[in-house]
């Protein structure tokens, strides 16, 4: 059971503490019942209840309202604690997963799990220690019964399997349901995102945003139902309960008088406590459906973690470290790199290579060719991000395999297509402000941006400019290697020509390695060599001499 093998990640001694307060508390709460109903069997026959007694059931109430609150609250942290422990442990995992493993992730299913489904079980943690008191009222009031009548006793048991039988298929049926609302919202999210990222599109076209709001209701009521099957199991289940309860209260309150020996006497004293029994009872049952649903959430936070993977991956300082040993490499050598993208079904829809190039440190190369000819593709290669299917990287001599790529990935800083603009300059904290926004002026951007308090005072700026932000954090990065994917695509004429004769010349000058894909045929000439791919394969090679300058 997840839930299970996830609360004793909290450790032995934490969960003793909880477990033996909880077994005070049970205790406690066994003795207050069975108090109260020694006293009611004396006001029954007009005796008072003493003092002691009093002072007794006093102190039973001291010693189960501090236990229970100890172990309330010990519970409560311990689940916070735990479930910061999954939360981070899972974005450490995304963080240092495989890019294709994240890629594959569904954005809807992430959120849903880690931030709506965790704070689920938070809720629920403190209802199953409660639910593990009530089973310890529930064993006493047992064996309380069963001292009574056995007869009595035997009622229950066969009453409460028929009623387990019943309850373990309703269990399954809520179970799955609940897997299916995991699904259903994990979409529901999914277009939540479609209609607030494409806003612009859904308001141009009414027949688009319509058909879009068409199946996002569609999945609402969808989720709609879902949500009324697991009340409707959920009503089952107290239902149940109840049927369980009275049909055991009326076999034994008008059963047992006629059929079984001397039972008519000791009815008044059974009853009460076969409702001792069955309040318990009855609790548990109705609060299991949530822990159904905390072991399916958490079942379903256990996957995406399993999904990441990243057994072997390497911490950032480690990664940092061993990038140390590459740092002063003199060549980048890529032979038969081969790379194929797959669909959901695993079927192959674009492959790459068998790729042969070799990178000499201090060059700049141009990576050019068609749309969908495999350029970014081949920059996520060359860079470590996807893990080739055959072939090898080799930094001078030394091989890049399992760990070494890591610190292999720490060369290089990168503008990729789908770059993401971080609004502070994460890593570079300690840069001037003053540094960035004399970069900032000279990237044209005073007055629409400044960088102040650690964080750039916004980041809504044309995607141009966007691009130019993400140029300063890139160029502050100070690696070895710089690779941009079409960066100057959105860039005007004032600033391609900046990017191209001042950014690259300079980077030249820096004894940079530059790696760049571009479709600006006019200043090809400026490369060291041009690179052209088609169909994932390197169609010619060329001296940027060779090429024809303007
Ligand atoms: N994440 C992905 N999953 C599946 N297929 C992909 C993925 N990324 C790219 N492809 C496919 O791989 C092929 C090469 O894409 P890639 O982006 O590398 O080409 P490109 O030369 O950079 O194109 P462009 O100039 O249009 O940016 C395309 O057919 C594309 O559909």
């Amino acid at each position: 059971m997840a839930l299970l093998d996830f609360i004793l990640r909290a450790g032995r001694r934490p969960l003793q503490i909880m477990g033996l307060l909880t077994v005070i508390a049970g205790l406690a709460n066994a003795l207050l019942v069975v108090i109260v109903n020694e006293v009611a069997q004396h006001v029954a026959v007009a005796e008072r209840p003493d003092l002691t007694t009093a002072l007794v059931f006093v102190l039973a109430f001291v010693a189960y309202y501090q236990a229970n609150k100890f172990a309330l609250l010990r519970a409560n942290h311990i689940i916070e604690v735990l479930l910061n422990r999954l939360r981070l442990g899972v974005m450490d995992r995304l963080r240092r997963a495989e890019l294709r493993d994240v890629d594959q992730l569904r954005r809807g299913q992430l959120y849903t799990l880690v931030s709506q489904e965790t704070n689920y079980l938070s809720v629920t943690f403190p209802l199953l220690v409660d639910s593990f008191q009530q089973a310890i009222l529930l064993v006493i009031s047992l064996a309380y019964l069963l001292y009574l009548s056995p007869a009595a006793f035997l009622v229950f048991l066969i009453c409460v399997f028929a009623g387990v039988i019943a309850y373990h298929r309703i269990n399954e049926r809520m179970g799955d349901t609940l897997r299916r609302l995991h699904r259903f919202q994990a979409r529901l999210l999914d277009a939540i995102g479609d209609i607030i990222n494409g806003s612009k599109e859904l308001r141009l076209n009414s027949r688009k945003n319509e058909s879009v709001f068409q199946s996002y209701r569609k999945l609402s009521r969808a989720t709609e139902a879902t949500l009324i099957d697991s009340g409707e199991q959920w009503t089952a289940m107290i239902l149940l309960s109840s049927a369980v309860i009275f049909a055991m209260l009326g076999i034994v309150g008008f059963g047992f008088p006629h059929f079984v020996g001397n039972h008519g006497d000791i009815v008044f004293q059974l009853i009460p406590v076969l409702l001792f029994c069955v309040a318990p009872f009855a609790k548990i049952v109705s609060q299991s459906p949530m822990f159904v649903r905390a072991e399916v959430s958490l079942q379903g936070v256990l996957e995406i973690e399993r999904q990441l993977g990243a057994a072997d991956m390497l911490s950032p300082s480690d990664a940092r470290t061993a990038a140390a040993a590459y740092r002063d490499f003199r060549t980048l050598g890529y032979s038969a790199l081969t790379f194929t993208h797959r669909d959901a079904t695993g079927a192959g829809t674009f492959t790459l290579g068998p790729l042969d190039l070799t990178v000499q440190r201090g060059e700049t190369l141009f990576l050019v060719g068609g749309n969908g000819s495999g350029k970014s593709t081949t920059l996520r290669l060359m860079t470590g991000l996807y893990a080739p299917e055959a072939g090898s990287i080799r930094v001078d001599e030394t091989p890049m395999v399992g760990r070494d790529v890591a610190g292999f990935r720490e060369l290089f800083a990168a503008i990729f297509v789908d770059f993401h603009l971080f609004d502070r300059l994460y890593g570079l904290e300690n840069v001037p402000a003053e540094q960035v926004n004399l970069m900032i002026e000279e990237m044209g951007l005073a007055g629409k941006v400044r960088y102040e308090g650690g964080r750039f005072s916004t980041t809504h700026l044309s995607t141009g400019q966007r691009k130019r932000l993400a140029l300063i954090a890139t160029l502050l990065e100070d690696r070895p290697i710089y690779v941009f994917d079409e960066w100057s695509a959105e860039q005007d004429v004032h600033f391609r020509a900046y990017f191209y004769n001042t950014v690259l010349k300079r980077l030249k000058a820096q004894g940079k390695t530059v790696i760049a894909v571009t479709h600006d045929e006019r200043y090809w000439h400026l490369a060291d060599r041009v690179v052209k791919l088609d169909l994932g394969r390197v169609e010619w090679q060329r001296q940027g001499s060779e090429m024809e300058a303007p």
